[in-house]
């Protein structure tokens, strides 16, 4: 966690890693954050970290190891060109810009940015992230392991070699837990249909979902075996699993579509 580190853009993702690492121990001096003002001051009250609004503010004798863009992927083209000076060996360019290729920002800081293109998830702000990393191949082992401890401060980290996998991760675990948060709502609207009071209907749904999510942490049983453990033969979760497995209109059919969608405009991103 003595990384120095240059995060370029503190939303919901950055702000999420940011608070994983400083439960993490990151020490605030070694970082700087380039936000739009307000943000920059709270952050610097706040934390004691740098806050800048744009990267003409950042201290000249500052060589981030790490320069972590977590702007949304449409900004990008506006502010990348500014960054180029930041190229050197010691330096690598990590984006979790969903969509922006690899050949995106090679075309803008030149051949020899080393990048690391990655994919983490919002789940990263309470350590239990999942995040795929994607390198160039002149990112150096030592710089591998630094986006790796990085990246595995905030939950679970894994590389591809093969980029064009990035579309299909972005549409599974970075999009994913909002299909797992839709799945409380759409559980605790199907409650209320089944005659719960609206708030029962949100507890009972938001803890099941909570308290599976932790048992499958905890098991080492499969997915499968897990649902197999819920499901007595002949008796109620086997009736609702009729209704989510069919072949034709249930989850894994639904999922399927939802999941290609997001990979689909994973790539219309990319422009
Ligand atoms: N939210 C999510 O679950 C995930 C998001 N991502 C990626 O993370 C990136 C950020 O997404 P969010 O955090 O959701 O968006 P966000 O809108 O919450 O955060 C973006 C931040 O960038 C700041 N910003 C805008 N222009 C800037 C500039 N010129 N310089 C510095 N900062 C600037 C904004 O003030 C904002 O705080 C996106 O590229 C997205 O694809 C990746 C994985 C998951
Ligand atoms: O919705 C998005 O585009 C971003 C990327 C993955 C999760 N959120």
């Amino acid at each position: 966690m003595n990384t120095r580190l240059l995060l370029v853009g503190c939303g919901k993702m950055g702000s999420a890693m940011l608070e994983g690492w400083l439960a993490r121990g990151l020490q605030a001096s070694n970082v700087f954050i380039v936000e739009q003002t307000e943000t920059a001051e709270k952050l610097e009250a706040q934390y004691g970290i740098n806050g800048v609004p744009d990267i003409d503010h950042i201290r000249e004798d500052f060589i981030p190891q790490v320069v972590l863009f977590a702007v949304k992927p449409q900004v990008l083209p506006d502010l990348i060109d500014s960054y180029k000076p930041l190229v050197r060996a010691e330096t690598v360019f990590l984006s979790v810009a969903a969509g922006k290729t690899i050949d995106f920002f090679t075309s803008h800081l030149g051949e020899h940015a080393r990048i690391v293109r990655a994919m983490p998830n919002t789940p990263a702000a309470v350590s239990r992230g999942m995040t795929v990393m994607c390198p160039t191949e002149n990112v150096s082992i030592a710089q591998r392991d630094m986006c790796q401890t990085l990246l595995e401060a905030v939950g679970m980290v894994s590389w591809i070699e093969d980029e064009s996998l990035m579309d299909a991760v972005t549409g599974l675990s970075g999009s994913g837990p909002a299909y797992i948060f839709h799945l409380v709502e759409a559980m605790a609207q199907a409650g209320e249909a089944a005659g719960l009071p609206a708030d029962q209907a949100m507890t009972l749904a938001r803890q099941t979902v909570v308290g599976a999510g932790f048992l499958l942490d905890a098991s080492e049983e499969s997915a499968a075996t897990l649902r197999e453990n819920v499901t007595s033969p002949g008796g109620t979760t086997a009736a609702a699993l009729n209704v989510l497995m069919d072949p034709k209109t249930g989850l894994p059919e639904l999922m399927t579509r939802a999941v290609a969608a997001a990979r689909d405009r994973s790539k219309e991103l990319a422009g």
